[in-house]
């Protein structure tokens, strides 16, 4: 399935650190000057799950083995990208490819890094890219959405939809809108217009990235971040990447002990990589066992065949029922064994809507 968030913002502002933190190699190459990197990075990354752990203890798993979420360090935007300015396209394009916006802004001051536009301002440059995305999509859809008209005039039902609700985009588009805003009537105009892949239409998260002091607090320019998203429905997290390109360099049992001196209580990577699996409506099921205990990704509102098919297409194609217990039965009644005398292992069959921390252990022919 592989999920994909993009880190995008303008160059500059700490995205391939940001990168390299969260994958903890130096794969992408962090620089004091813009354009850095030309060529994305892709970055596959493990979502931290206490409760993870906490299954493998009970099945004595001899490996423990996470989810994982793609990060893509994109190159960094600048005003005219979508004229093709400062290699515009390419950039787009690779933004057109990721699921998820995480949507870097520089908050923190330090004369001796250049800003592109001289001034420190997150509001403004958040305003920059997305100024670009929104023209970017606005140009193709003015070509779009005539074209689907006209197609339209002639019976074909598909081109109906698509004229249908790529209009409603190109209206709040004109109107300085991003294209997310739009509300596709019925399932099929949803398909119709996730297929368009807007720019505009990707979640976005944004992150606050403020000086090493600032971290635990925040500041007046993170803030200001947290009232936009807050206004947009959007989500926002407050990082700073300095930190975080620290801490990973320390050996594992140094770094408890400088986040407490730091005032903070988690790496700040955790809290992105799990706000980004939420942005992306992504839940994670389990399975388990003495060979290993691995948490799997899954959309919101997948069915047991669906789920299955993550582990293998063999699962899915000869689906017969899943045998599933729900993380806090398996926990409380310490494991598989115990649940299944308890009752609470459940016999689950091709309609069943798998939840957040289900154990599951799928049946299937072949
Ligand atoms: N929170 C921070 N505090 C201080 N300096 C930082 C912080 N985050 C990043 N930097 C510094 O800013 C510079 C630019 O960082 P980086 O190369 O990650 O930017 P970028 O967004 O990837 O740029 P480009 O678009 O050019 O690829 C680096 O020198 C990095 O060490
Ligand atoms: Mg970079």
């Amino acid at each position: 399935m592989g999920f994909r968030c993009g880190i995008v913002g303008l160059p500059n502002v700490g995205k391939s650190t940001l990168f390299n933190a969260l994958t903890e190699t130096q794969a992408a190459q962090a620089a004091n000057y813009p354009f850095c990197t030309i060529e994305p990075n892709v970055g596959q990354v493990a979502v931290p799950d206490e409760r993870l752990d906490k299954i493998a203890a009970i099945a004595k798993s001899a490996k423990v083995i996470p989810t994982q979420l793609a990060f893509v360090d994109i190159a960094g935007l600048v005003k005219g990208a979508s004229q093709g300015e400062g290699l515009g396209n390419q950039f787009l394009g690779n933004i057109r490819e990721v699921d998820a916006i995480v949507h870097v802004l520089r908050c923190f001051e330090d004369d001796d890094i250049q800003h592109v536009s001289n001034k420190v301002d997150p509001l403004a440059d958040a305003e920059i890219v997305e100024t670009e995305l929104m023209l970017a999509d606005l140009e193709s859809l003015e070509k779009r959405v005539p074209n689907a008209q006209k197609r339209a005039t002639g019976g074909d039902k598909e081109a109906k939809l698509m004229a249908s609700v790529l209009g409603q985009a190109l209206d709040l588009l004109r109107d300085g809108r991003p294209a997310r805003l739009t509300e596709p009537k019925d399932d099929e105009e949803a398909r119709i217009f996730a297929q368009a892949q807007l720019l505009t239409a990707k979640p976005v998260l944004y992150v606050c990235n403020v000086a090493e002091d600032e971290a635990a607090s925040g500041n007046a320019l993170s803030e200001a971040v947290f009232a936009k998203a807050e206004a947009e429905g959007a989500q926002a997290v407050v990082v700073s990447a300095a930190i975080e390109a620290e801490l990973v360099a320390m050996p594992m049992e140094d770094r408890a002990e400088y986040l407490e001196a730091l005032g903070l209580e988690e790496s700040g990577l955790a809290r992105v990589i799990r706000a980004g699996y939420t942005l992306l409506g992504l839940q994670t099921f389990f399975t388990a066992g003495p060979k290993e205990s691995r948490a799997w990704t899954f959309p919101t509102g997948a069915k047991a065949p669906q789920a299955a098919g993550e582990i293998h297409t063999d699962f899915e194609k000869g689906f017969i029922r899943a045998e599933t217990i729900a993380f806090e039965d398996y926990i409380a009644l310490n494991g598989e064994a115990g649940a299944k005398e308890a009752g609470k292992m459940r016999q689950e069959g091709k309609e069943y809507l798998v939840q957040d921390g289900d154990i599951m252990l799928f049946k299937f022919n072949v």
